[in-house]
C-alpha cells in the first residue's frame, strides 16, 4: 500500500551527522537492477493513481492541493540547502569541480527557482476563466484547467548534475506528477548525494524514485512505454535515440539538446565595449572547463578588427587565467575519453593556439585541459566539426554577416544559444531574424538560462519544448478547457439537432457566423458600431451644450 502521508507541515530534513562528509561521499554507484526497474515504474504509476482518488474522494480542494505541492517542494528545498557542502564536495570528487561554479552556477539557482515555483504555484495552478460572447458559449461556464500528466521519466546529463537532475523533478512535482530519474553515471557522487537529498526531503514513497544506471538502465526506462512523458536533457546524438523510443509508445518528450553557439563580434561594437565582451565570453565559454550546453562554442570577429580582437583576447586570457596548477579552481574535463578527444584534435586543428599558462609537471593525469584560443581557425578546422564540450574557442575571420549567416545556417544550423556583441541595433535584428536559435544574448553569454518565467530550450536540432518558471510547470501539466453549458441553453442550440431543416441551418449561420471587419481588398470597413454610435454621441452633445447655454 503507498502512503500518501500528505505534507501538513514542512518537515525538518536537517539531520545532525557526526560522519564527516568526507565519508558520505561516496564515488562508487550502485546501479539499478534491471528487474527492479518494472517495479518501480509500477510504483510510480500506482502512487499517482492512488493520489488523484484520493483527491478526488476526498473531494480536495485546490487550495489543499496548493499547499500540499508546495510543502513537497518546501522538504525537498531544505533536504538540498542542508547537503550544500556535501554537494560541492561531490562534485569536487566527480570531476573537480569548482566550488565557486557549484554555487553561483548551479546550486544558488536551483534554489531559488524552487523559491519562485512555490511562490508562483497558486497562480499557476488556478483555473483561468475564457469568456466567449458567442452563443454558444455566453452562458457557459469556460475554463482553462492545467492537470498533472501522471508518471513521468526525467534523465539528466553529466555537466550540471544536481541542477539538471533536480530542477526538472521540482517542475514535474509542481505539476502534480510522480517521476522517475534517472541521474548521470558520470557523476557517481552526485548521483548518490541526489539519492541522499530525496531521502531526507522525507517524500510520500512513490512520488519521486532514483534509478541509478547508464545507458543500459535507461534504454529499459524509455521502452517501457509507462511513461506520461519524458524530460530528457543531453547530447542530440542520444536525444534520437529517446525520442525514437518514445514516439513507438506516443510518449510526449521535451529534448534539452546541445548544439554548436555562435558568437558574433562585429565591427560595429564600441572599442570601449571589447574588453567587457571578450571577459564574458571566457565566462561562458570556460566556465565548468566548457562543459555547458550553452556556451559560446565558436567566436565570429569581423576581418577588421580581427588582429586587434585576438591581441586583446590574449592579453585579456592570461589576465584571467594567469598560471593554472593542480591548486587551481578550475573544473576538469569529465572524464579521460573527453580529454582525449581534445588533445586528439588540439594535435589535429590547423589553427595557431594559444593557451592559458600551465605548470604540466603538476597536471600530470588530470583531465584538465587549459583555456584554449585557436586563431585564424577556418570553418573545416577540426574543432568546428561538432560542439565542444571543452574550454577551447575557436576564433574565426568573418568579411560578409549574410554569407557567415549562410555557412553558420549550412554546418551548425538552430543552435542552442547565439550571441551577438554589436552595437547597431539594425545588425543586432538582422541577425537575429536570419537565424533562428534556442535562445540569444546580446551583449552577454549564458546567463540567459537563469532569468526566472522565460522559457529555456532549443530549436531544431538543438531539442524541442522548454521549461523556466510557467514553462516548466506547462511542460509537466495538461491545460484543458473545462466548459460548463446550462441545460436551458437548448432554448437556443437547438437548432443543432437533426432532422435538419433550411430554418435550422439558416438560423444558426446567422447566430454564429461573424462578419469580416475588412473589406475584398483587406481594408478595415469603418466599424458599424461607431457608425451608430458617434451620430448618437454628437446629438447628446449637442443638447448637452444646448441645455447648458440656455441655463
Ligand atoms: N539543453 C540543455 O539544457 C542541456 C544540454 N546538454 C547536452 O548534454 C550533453 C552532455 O551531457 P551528457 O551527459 O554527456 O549527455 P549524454 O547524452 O551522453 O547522457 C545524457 C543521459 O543519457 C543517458 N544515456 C547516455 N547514452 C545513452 C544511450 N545510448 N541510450 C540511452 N541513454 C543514454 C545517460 O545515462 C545520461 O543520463 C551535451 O551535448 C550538452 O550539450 C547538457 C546540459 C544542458
Ligand atoms: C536550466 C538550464 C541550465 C543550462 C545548463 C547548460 O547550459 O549546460
Amino acid at each position: 500500500m503507498i502512503s500518501l502521508a500528505p505534507s501538513t507541515s514542512v518537515a525538518s530534513t536537517s539531520t545532525s551527522t557526526s560522519t564527516s562528509t568526507e565519508s558520505i561521499s561516496s564515488s562508487v554507484l550502485s546501479f539499478t537492477p534491471l528487474d527492479d526497474i518494472d517495479i518501480r515504474i509500477k510504483r510510480s504509476k500506482e502512487y499517482f493513481n492512488l493520489k488523484q482518488q484520493q483527491l478526488a474522494l476526498e473531494n480536495k480542494s485546490l487550495k489543499y492541493e496548493i499547499r500540499d505541492r508546495q510543502n513537497l517542494l518546501k522538504r525537498l528545498y531544505f533536504a538540498i540547502k542542508d547537503n550544500e557542502e556535501l554537494i560541492i564536495l561531490a562534485m569536487e570528487k566527480d570531476f573537480n569541480r569548482s566550488r565557486q561554479e557549484t554555487i553561483s552556477l548551479e546550486f544558488v539557482k536551483l534554489l531559488n527557482d524552487i523559491l519562485h515555483i512555490i511562490e508562483s504555484l497558486p497562480k499557476w495552478m488556478s483555473n483561468k476563466k475564457v469568456n466567449d460572447w458567442s452563443p454558444v458559449g455566453m452562458f457557459g461556464n469556460i475554463q482553462i484547467q492545467n492537470i498533472a500528466l501522471g508518471t513521468v521519466l526525467i534523465i539528466a546529463p553529466f555537466n550540471f548534475p544536481l541542477l539538471l537532475a533536480l530542477l526538472p523533478v521540482v517542475y514535474a512535482i509542481s505539476g502534480g506528477n510522480s517521476v522517475i530519474l534517472k541521474p548521470s553515471e558520470l557523476t557517481p557522487n552526485t548521483a548518490n548525494i541526489i539519492e541522499r537529498i530525496v531521502e531526507q526531503s522525507q517524500l510520500p514513497s512513490g512520488l519521486v524514485q532514483i534509478i541509478q544506471g547508464g545507458a543500459v538502465e535507461n534504454t529499459k526506462l524509455i521502452n517501457s512505454g509507462e511513461f506520461d512523458k519524458i524530460f530528457y536533457t543531453g547530447s542530440p546524438r542520444v536525444g534520437a535515440i529517446v525520442a525514437e523510443a518514445a514516439a513507438k509508445s506516443l510518449t510526449p518528450c521535451v529534448l534539452e539538446l546541445g548544439g554548436k553557439s555562435p558568437t558574433f563580434f562585429t565591427q560595429n561594437l564600441n572599442r570601449s565595449h571589447w574588453e567587457t565582451a571578450l571577459k564574458r565570453i571566457f565566462f561562458g565559454s570556460f566556465a565548468n572547463s566548457g562543459q555547458i550546453c550553452v556556451r559560446p562554442d565558436y567566436l565570429l570577429v569581423h576581418s577588421s578588427i580581427y588582429k586587434d580582437v585576438v591581441k586583446l583576447a590574449t592579453q585579456l586570457l592570461h589576465e584571467m587565467f594567469p598560471l593554472i596548477d593542480s591548486q587551481t579552481e578550475f573544473t576538469h574535463l569529465i572524464n579521460d575519453d573527453s580529454y582525449k578527444r581534445t588533445t586528439i584534435k588540439l594535435k589535429t586543428t590547423n589553427s595557431n593556439i594559444i593557451q592559458a599558462k600551465i605548470d604540466e609537471s603538476s597536471l600530470q593525469g588530470l583531465n584538465l585541459v587549459p583555456p584554449t584560443l585557436l586563431i585564424d581557425c577556418d570553418w573545416d578546422d577540426s574543432f568546428m566539426k561538432e560542439e565542444n564540450f571543452a574550454p577551447i574557442l575557436p576564433i574565426i575571420k568573418y568579411d560578409n554577416l549574410d554569407k557567415t549567416i549562410d555557412k553558420i545556417m549550412t554546418f551548425h544550423d538552430t543552435p542552442l544559444a547565439e550571441y551577438i556583441f554589436s552595437d547597431n541595433s539594425t545588425e543586432i535584428n538582422h541577425i537575429l531574424t536570419r537565424l533562428r536559435a534556442g535562445d540569444c544574448m546580446v551583449g552577454d553569454t549564458i546567463i540567459h538560462v537563469g532569468v526566472p518565467d522565460t522559457p529555456f530550450g532549443g530549436i531544431g536540432t538543438s531539442g524541442y519544448g522548454n521549461y523556466g518558471g510557467n514553462y516548466g510547470f506547462s511542460a509537466f501539466t495538461h491545460e484543458r478547457t473545462v466548459f460548463k453549458q446550462p441545460y436551458w441553453m437548448d432554448l437556443a442550440l437547438s437548432m443543432r439537432y437533426p432532422p435538419y431543416s433550411i430554418t435550422k441551418r439558416q438560423l444558426a449561420q446567422i447566430a454564429t457566423e461573424r462578419k469580416p471587419w475588412f473589406d475584398r481588398d483587406g481594408n478595415d470597413k469603418f466599424p458599424l458600431w461607431k457608425a451608430i454610435l458617434i451620430p448618437i454621441g454628437l446629438i447628446m452633445v449637442s443638447l448637452l451644450t444646448k441645455k447648458y447655454i440656455s441655463s
